[in-house]
């Protein structure tokens, strides 16, 4: 499922936080929009989800404007797991994963025996199975994490979008979670911190510089030593595995801050 961007812009506090934004984004892609802080990786996901209205240019979604589809047509093909996002307390970790489903459900459709297995499915592909029962406010910021993606994975989306994702997960549960999203038959595009997470798990990745998109492709072409000096004021040095040819970047130093103020 494709989804594409074209002159996107969002205004707020009396300035542009995002502007010029265009990008399309092939089925099956693995797209990584990288930056930093206050880049405007969120206000960017959130305009491709569909949840803010962009103040110029236009979002589509298979080629259909987003601004002509209804909240629930969007979520039969998207999903999207915010940063932080929360979850009225009450409901047990399931109850939570089965909201997934809602978008695929009315009176004629209700929730049956396949929606049950897809929840199962879901949380088991997140390693939730055993804490399915469990109170959403019992949980650890990770498992909660986990709970969310296994909810935007029952929806069953084309399109995944995914804000930090790794954010809270211990090393195994990050691997675990962008190696699943490697292999699921989606098109995720996903904020992501970490360089090497980036380069090692996205197909191309988009680097925003204040808004503005300071480069977009292949992870070798982007994420070279000179342009993370330039946007993120860090040295790195690029390693390549001598078995698999997975290229990593190790961090050799940074600019201080007090030196770059003006
Ligand atoms: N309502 C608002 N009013 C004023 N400024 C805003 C508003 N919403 C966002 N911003 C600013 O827009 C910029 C982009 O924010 P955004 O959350 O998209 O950045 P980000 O790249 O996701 O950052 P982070 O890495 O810290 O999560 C930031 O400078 C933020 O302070």
């Amino acid at each position: 499922m494709s989804l594409a961007a074209e002159n996107l812009g969002r205004d707020a506090g009396g300035r542009a936080i995002l502007d010029g934004v265009s990008l399309v984004v092939t089925p099956g892609e693995r797209l990584g929009i990288i930056g930093p802080n206050g880049s405007g990786k969120s206000t960017l996901l959130r305009l491709l989800a569909g949840i803010d209205r962009p103040s110029r240019g236009e979002v589509t979604l298979e080629g259909a404007s987003m601004r002509r589809l209804t909240r629930r047509a969007i979520a039969r093909r998207l999903a999207f797991v915010e940063q932080q996002a929360e979850t009225a307390e009450r409901l047990t970790v399931r109850d939570a994963v089965e909201l997934g489903r809602t978008p695929h459900l009315d009176a004629l459709r209700p929730f049956g025996p396949g929606d049950t297995a897809i929840v199962n499915a879901a949380l088991a592909r997140v390693d939730m199975s055993p804490l399915a029962d469990r109170l959403w406010h019992t949980l650890s910021g990770g498992e909660r994490q986990r709970a969310h993606i296994a909810r935007a994975l029952a929806q069953e989306p084309g399109v995944l979008l995914l804000d930090e994702p790794t954010n809270h997960l211990d090393i195994r549960h990050q691997i675990a979670l962008l190696a699943l999203i490697r292999r699921l038959p989606v098109t995720a595009v996903m904020a992501l911190h970490d360089l090497n997470h980036a380069s090692l798990y996205c197909d191309r990745v988009l680097l925003l510089r204040s808004g503005r998109v300071a480069a977009l492709g292949p992870p070798a072409e982007v994420l070279t030593p000179a342009t993370i000096r330039a946007v993120f004021g860090v040295e790195v040095a690029v390693h390549i595995d001598p078995e698999d040819g997975a290229r990593s970047l190790l961090v050799k130093g940074h600019i201080p801050f007090e030196e770059t103020q003006p």
